[in-house]
């Protein structure tokens, strides 16, 4: 129950509904149990009656009168009660479970890319929807069904101890036995479903994998074997399947057999009782009712002690989620606004995942306004500067300073509002070119958003469409060829009209020829602007105002265009190198 702990907040929060709901269960369950008592009242006057002890049938007519229209009232009301119940608890339990996914969701976009690259996408989703609606259990049906049991159990033993010890005691003996038996029942259902859960999530993302990679499937001609291992993941599936639904078809027939134990002895020893002369004929009616109603919770009590066991699991792996402290935090609520000087200071960073370091000792200025290009071979840090400067990550040592102030020690809203970043990988959203370009910029106006396409030379695709920037991109829209997915993304940068630009290597999809028109868009763009541009094309960035040269993490080269084609090293043979492609 540690984990469970938890969750007390939310019984303080919702504290008077669940108050009234405890009471609003004891009074439909007290005024349920009134029946069997008002039962057993009408058969002993027929039974007097017939015996002889009462004489007037119409004193015997008024009482069962009388006795029909209190149990009536007492079921509509009791029937009244458990619909408040419900109400109140389950509701409640909605609330919390809403209340509680709101919490993690805000948890997730807290944390840092790290955490991204720890976990599975697919254990995200499953921790935010499949464990809290395991938690929900805990606090709607769980909650219900123990103050039902409780109240049901409390005031039925109580009549029935006050009426006859003896049968008291062999209509509950079956009792135990029914409880644990559903609680083994139950926890052998638990398993399977849990082995059915895993195997359906494995036959979703393999379905999902194929139809993602269903090209590849089709030109490699590899239907049959995907298909014979779809087959073989599916049967394996339906045969777990049997396995939980033959555990689930036991359970009604254990309660009634148990139930019909339980009958049997009150009829067995009631009748014995009877003969004795200890009871009434109608005690006996009263008990088989008692005995009726007891037996559903008391069935509960196995099922609600499996389901709290798994809420407790389930709350586990999400506390793990929730106490997980982000790596970048804001450490300045005050707004400080970016001008765009970056300078990075000796600053040294490893992946701690990988261990890999990324840069070592990297130090150069970038005033504000001016480009720098970064060049270097794949896997040699340019994106990792970038996600510094982004403050995806925070360095290791040095000192990573925007207009002269620790990165660490910005507002990092307006730190990262005041960037306009273009990935290597392009990402839309499934929605339209428009939504997807504005972005950044939910309220721009559709001259701005044109503006922004036409500078990043994306507008005359968009306008061909059938449904031009209303045109659904992504899962259910067009698809897009890689370059204009890069162009879009150019475009969204842009609008932000933001004091830095980064571009990490994001036209490598376009030909020679539209990069040198986004190119020249781009330097009229960012005229006034801090611009970092990462790029393996020299054409990209020979009119920078500086290029460093990376290698393995550290500076090997440093300069303008002029004086690095000039200069022995990396940057002059990549120059002549492009240059022959170009010729060739
Ligand atoms: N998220 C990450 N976690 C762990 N290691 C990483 C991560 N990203 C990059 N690395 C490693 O850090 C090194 C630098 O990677 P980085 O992406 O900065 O290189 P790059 O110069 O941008 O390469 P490319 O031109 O291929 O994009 C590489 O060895 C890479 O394997």
């Amino acid at each position: 129950m540690k984990a469970l702990k938890y969750l007390n907040k939310y019984f303080v929060k919702y504290k008077y509904r669940l108050i009234l709901g405890v009471f609003i269960t004891f009074c439909s369950k007290y005024l349920a149990l009134e029946v069997p008592q008002l039962i057993r009242k009408s058969l002993d006057a027929a039974n007097d009656y017939n015996n002889g002890i009462i004489t007037d049938l119409e004193v015997v007519k008024g009482d069962l009168l009388n006795n029909i229209l209190l149990i009536i009232g007492a079921a509509l009301l009791s029937g009244f009660f458990t619909f408040l119940m419900r109400q109140l608890i389950i509701v409640t339990s909605r609330l919390i479970e809403f209340d509680l996914k709101n919490e993690i969701y805000q948890q997730y976009q807290r944390l840092s890319i790290n955490f991204y690259k720890k976990n599975r996408t697919g254990d995200l989703m499953n921790r935010i929807s499949e464990d809290v609606s395991k938690v929900r259990m805990y606090f709607g049906p769980a909650i219900m069904y123990t103050i039902n049991m409780l109240v049901l159990f409390i005031v039925a033993i109580f009549k029935m101890y006050s009426i006859d010890k003896t049968l008291t005691f062999y209509t509950l003996m079956p009792l135990p036995v029914l409880s644990l038996s559903i609680y083994v029942l139950s926890r052998v259902i638990n398993k399977r479903s849990t082995i059915v859960q895993q195997y359906l999530s494995k036959l979703t993302a393999n379905a999902q994998e194929t139809f993602s990679g269903i090209s590849i499937i089709k030109s490699y001609g590899i239907e049959p074997k995907v298909m014979t291992e779809f087959g073989s993941l599916a049967d394996t599936t339906k045969e777990k399947n049997i396995d939980l639904f033959k555990a689930q078809a036991l359970f009604f027939p254990l309660m009634i057999l148990l139930i019909g134990l339980s009958n049997i002895l009150v009829i067995y020893i009631g009748g014995l009782r009877y003969i004795e002369g200890a009871i009434t004929i109608g005690v006996i009616a009263e008990f088989i009712m008692y005995v009726n109603m007891l037996t559903w919770p008391v069935a509960v009590v196995g099922w609600v002690t499996s389901i709290v066991q798994q809420a407790e699991a389930s709350q586990k792996r999400i506390n793990e989620f929730l106490e997980v402290k982000p790596e970048i935090v804001n450490v300045n609520e005050t707004p400080t606004p970016i001008n765009g000087t970056v300078e990075f200071k000796n600053v040294s960073f490893t992946y701690d995942d990988t261990n890999i370091t990324a840069l070592k000792n990297i130090s150069f200025k970038l005033p504000q306004g001016k480009t720098l290009a970064i060049l270097g071979n794949t896997g040699s840090g340019k994106s990792t500067i970038i996600s510094l400067i982004a403050r995806l990550y925070d360095g290791d040592s040095g000192e990573l300073t925007i207009d002269n102030t620790n990165i660490e020690q910005l507002n990092l809203n307006n730190l990262r509002q005041s960037i306009g970043f273009v990935p290597q990988e392009a990402f839309l959203f499934s929605d339209t070119i428009k939504k997807n370009i504005a972005f950044g910029e939910e309220n721009a106006a559709d001259e701005k958003i044109e503006q922004a396409a036409k500078d990043a030379y994306i507008h005359h695709n968009i306008i061909n469409f059938n449904h031009g920037y209303d045109t659904y991109v992504g899962e259910r829209g067009v698809t897009l060829s890689g370059g204009q997915k890069q162009r879009i993304s150019i475009a969204r940068a842009i609008i932000k009209d933001p004091q830095i630009l980064i571009f990490d290597d994001c036209l490598s999809a376009v030909d020679t020829e539209t990069e040198e028109i986004i190119l020249s868009n781009l330097y009229k763009i960012s005229k006034d602007k801090t611009t970092i541009i990462v790029s393996h094309r020299i054409s990209s960035i020979k009119n920078a105002d500086s290029i460093i040269v990376l290698d393995k993490g550290e500076i090997i080269q440093e300069g303008t265009h002029t004086e690095l084609v000039n200069k022995k090293g990396y940057y002059k043979e990549l120059y002549e190198q492009q240059l022959l492609e170009k010729e060739i």
